[in-house]
């Protein structure tokens, strides 16, 4: 088996939102898909209405296929402080023409304020590893551990966009997607993410491969010393993090994986992708996609970094592909 579905990117490539399909007859939810976290959760009917802002909700009740997960309870939280929880279903997800038939399906009874807000998503889909699935007292697997049986390739792709639609592909590379060669590198699931080792500028970095995450935070050092480049950026504890002129050009931001023997393959973020956005109305000052990670504990290479490169995610051998496009 195989899937394809798009990914588009909301308010400026904040996130990325892919149609999923549940339950019988389908259901059609917009769902943020998270390499960084392992839960497939949605807005539902059992969503207080005064946390539903517009958001599709899943209703269980008109799924022939829903069967509820007895006992069954799970509750999340976030590195951006948000979070959600709720009770278990379990019913068919497709996404891209590729289903799942026994899928468990989190439906939320509480969502914080960052969720109701964004009104774009009904949840999400988490891809990362099944060791860190929240529900309890009986863990779930992911939409990718159930499928990996059953793909042609026990991987999937994530091929994302700078204000352009992009997509996931599982169960296959397609060739057509990148340039040059795919440079592998060996992925650390220990914490259940996909966790993997990069070169900046000859510093070794290790941090995870994060799709749900919208910016790269890397180790205080390199960013500084990539804003030394830039006239008038300076890190401003107001917006928690480096800002800068929004006229100014940024110099491009590379990356080395998979730099054994045969040198590896190098990503190129073009600066202008670093150039995030506006940190007010005027327009006068940007805030930066390059952050320093020193107050979350770990290195995240996310949207930023992901729109710049083609990214096998490789279950089955475990490791990590990046290829420019
Ligand atoms: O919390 C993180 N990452 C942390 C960021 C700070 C540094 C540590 C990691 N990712 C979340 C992301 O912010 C959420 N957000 C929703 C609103 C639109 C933007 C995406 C979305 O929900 C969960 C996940 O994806």
């Amino acid at each position: 088996d195989s899937g394809s579905v798009t990914a588009s990117p909301r308010q400026q490539d904040t996130e990325y939102l892919c149609p999923v399909q549940i339950g019988s007859p389908a259901q059609t939810l917009p769902l943020d898909f998270d390499t960084g976290s392992s839960d497939l959760w949605v807005f539902s009917t059992d969503t207080p209405r005064s946390e539903v802002n517009g958001q599709t909700v899943y209703d269980a009740s008109s799924s022939s296929s829903a069967k509820r997960l007895s006992g069954a309870t799970w509750k999340i939280s976030y590195g951006d402080g948000s979070s959600s929880s709720g009770i278990v279903y379990l019913d068919t997800v497709t996404v891209g023409g590729l289903t799942v038939s026994r899928q468990a399906v989190e439906a939320a009874k509480q969502v914080s304020s960052s969720f109701s807000r964004d009104t774009s998503s009904s949840g999400l889909l988490g891809l990362a590893f099944s060791s860190i699935n929240t529900v309890s007292p009986n863990q779930q697997k992911t939409f990718f551990d159930n499928a990996m049986p059953h793909l042609d390739a026990p991987l999937f792709t994530a091929d994302l966009k700078h204000n352009a639609d992009g997509r996931y592909n599982f169960g296959y590379i397609d060739k057509s997607a990148y340039t040059g060669s795919i440079s592998y590198t060996p992925v650390d699931n220990s914490q259940g993410f996909w966790g993997f080792t990069a070169t900046v500028d000859g510093t070794d970095v290790t941090g995870i491969a994060d799709t749900g995450t919208t910016l790269i935070y890397l180790p205080d050092s390199i960013v500084t010393s990539y804003y030394s480049q830039v006239s008038g950026a300076r890190y401003d504890s107001s917006n928690a993090g480096y800002i800068f002129p929004c006229g100014s050009s940024m110099p491009d931001f590379s990356f080395n994986v998979g730099g054994g023997g045969g040198g590896g393959g190098t990503v190129t973020v073009p600066g202008s992708y670093v150039n995030f956005a506006p940190t007010d109305q005027t327009g006068q000052t940007c805030f930066g996609g390059l952050q320093s990670d020193s107050s979350i504990g770990i290195s995240i290479f996310g949207d930023i970094a992901l729109k710049a490169a083609f990214v096998v995610f490789d279950g089955g051998n475990k490791q990590l592909g990046w290829a420019a496009k």
